[in-house]
């Protein structure tokens, strides 16, 4: 086998010898000392695929984060050992480059890298993790440049794009959907990105019938709130336990197609999506303060893989994405909610669900809300657990719900979010609860005069609905993407 030195652009690749598993530590020796690092920092080990075996070398590849280092935060660095305690190891033992990751003649590999995501670390991750990771693997285990090699894929295994703008991953979304020759082949997108990224991905196309062979998406969780990500690797998360990034690592290296769970919400004539964008770029229909301007598109319906609310939640994700607020960073959220729960606002609608199986609605009985929040995933945030019964890509739309209970109550639901999730079991003495179903469908219709609080949140994208109009939510049958989830939760 050749050297894995000269086939990658990590600058070293480390010999060691006497390589063991001690007290959750990868330890060895390097001339003569002895070393370790923790077994949570292991990517993968490559070892040579069972037929080509002619000397025994495995890579074992690990990463260390250091947020606190600015100038080298992600340290990539890979081991070279002609044996290792393979039982103890085998989890992590990768043979060959998966199938989703080869870019041939029957599938496409598309990288796609979100500049503007969570604290714009996705370039770097890009160029100091993936990219080695991917050249090292694919040269070791003696995969050749793909057929297609073209200028886009620099000779390497995929097609790379960096987001210039907004546009720049709804274009590419729209593009899956338009070539039918593209229809027919497999695709892997690997998208480093936050949830906006998938957003983007899902809502990338008007059109309702996806490519026959549904495109996969393999997320690096590089957003603010990575919801998707978390909610699908959440029974493997321990503490301390391996950071996301590893996790998400692993999983494309080792994870499997599964099918990416879908809602659709639908909105009344008249609803409008609502964003403010820099005046430069934006073409205006009302101004807002100097520098920005409201923006107002038209939209029946908007595809989600996360949440839909109406209330206290879609109001906090709207005011503080408003200029006003935007200046003051990540503090916007806690001044918008303590506004908010001062207020305590009851919003005033009719809110009807569907349960599984059934065709009729049944509606919740109160005539002002709180909070009505319908979603397919279990958190909002590594920490925030909006659905604790949620598991992993379910198809299983639930609602989360509570009436115009007063800020210091609602403030206590949250809290309680943040303990595990316990805030659906909350009962209050006066009767009050926090009202936790399985739906199959949700409809909000809207009573309210005032536009502040007929703002509706769609996976973070705001939408307007008018007076008496309504919004319904159920799944979208089918799904319009697979996306990799980790092999040992799908066992
Ligand atoms: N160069 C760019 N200019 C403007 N917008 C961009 C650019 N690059 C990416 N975007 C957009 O920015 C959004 C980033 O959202 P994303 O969800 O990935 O990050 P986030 O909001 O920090 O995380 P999360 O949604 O997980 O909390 C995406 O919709 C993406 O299309």
């Amino acid at each position: 086998m050749s050297s894995a030195q000269s086939l990658t652009h990590l600058s070293e690749v480390v010999p060691v010898d006497d390589v063991a598993v001690i007290d959750g530590n990868l330890t060895w020796t390097r001339a003569g000392s002895s070393e370790k690092v923790d077994r949570d920092e292991i990517l993968f080990i490559l070892a040579a695929p069972i037929i080509e075996v002619t000397d025994d070398e495995f890579l074992i590849c690990c990463l260390k984060e250091a947020s606190e280092d600015e100038h080298n935060p992600y340290r990539l660095s890979v081991f070279r050992a002609t044996k290792i305690p393979a039982d103890a190891l085998q989890q992590h033992i990768v043979r060959e480059l998966p199938p989703h990751l080869r870019h041939g003649p029957s599938n496409d590999v598309d990288v796609i890298v979100s500049t503007k995501s969570g604290v714009g670390s996705a370039v770097r991750v890009w160029e100091d993790v993936l990219r080695p990771l991917w050249q090292l693997i694919a040269s070791h285990l003696g995969e050749h440049r793909s057929p297609q090699a073209d200028n886009q894929t620099n000779g390497l295994y995929y097609r790379l794009t960096v987001t210039e703008s907004a546009e720049t991953i709804r274009s590419f979304a729209k593009s899956l959907w338009t070539s039918d020759v593209q229809a027919s082949r497999s695709r892997t997108i690997v998208l480093l990105s936050g949830d906006g990224g998938v957003v983007d991905l899902l809502n990338g196309s008007d059109k309702d019938s996806p490519p026959a062979t549904l495109p996969l998406i393999a997320l690096l969780p590089l957003g603010t709130g990575n919801a998707l990500f978390h909610s699908t690797h959440k029974p493997l998360y321990l503490n301390p336990g391996p950071t996301p990034l590893v996790h998400g690592l692993r999983t494309i290296f080792q994870g499997t197609p599964s099918g990416l769970p879908v809602f659709r919400a639908s909105f009344s004539p008249g609803s409008r999506i609502v964003t403010f964008a820099d005046k430069a770029n934006a073409s205006t229909q009302s101004n807002v303060g100097d520098q920005f301007s409201r923006e107002e598109t038209s939209v029946s319906h908007l595809n989600g893989a996360i949440v839909v609310s109406y209330g206290f939640h879609a109001s906090l994700v709207y005011e503080s994405d408003t200029p006003e607020y935007r200046v003051h960073g990540q503090k916007r959220f806690g001044m918008v909610a303590q506004e908010l729960l001062k207020d305590a606002h009851p919003y005033n609608a009719q809110v009807a669900i569907r349960r599984p199986g059934s065709s009729k609605f049944e509606s919740i009985p109160r005539d002002a809300h709180a909070y009505v929040l319908t979603t397919l995933v279990s958190n909002l945030e590594r920490a925030f657990t909006i659905s604790p019964a949620s598991k992993p890509l379910q198809e299983k739309l639930r609602l989360v719900h509570f009436g115009p209970i007063g800020g210091d109550r609602t403030m206590e639901v949250m809290m309680k979010a943040y303990d595990e999730g316990k805030h659906v079991d909350i009962k209050w003495e006066d009767g009050e609860r926090v009202g936790y179903e399985e739906v199959d469908e949700v409809q909000v219709v809207i009573l309210e005069d005032d536009e502040r609080w007929r703002k509706v949140c769609i996976d973070g994208t705001i939408v307007e609905i008018p007076s008496g109009g309504q919004m319904n939510v159920k799944m979208l049958e089918g799904g319009l993407f697979k996306v990799l989830a980790s092999s040992t939760l799908l066992e």
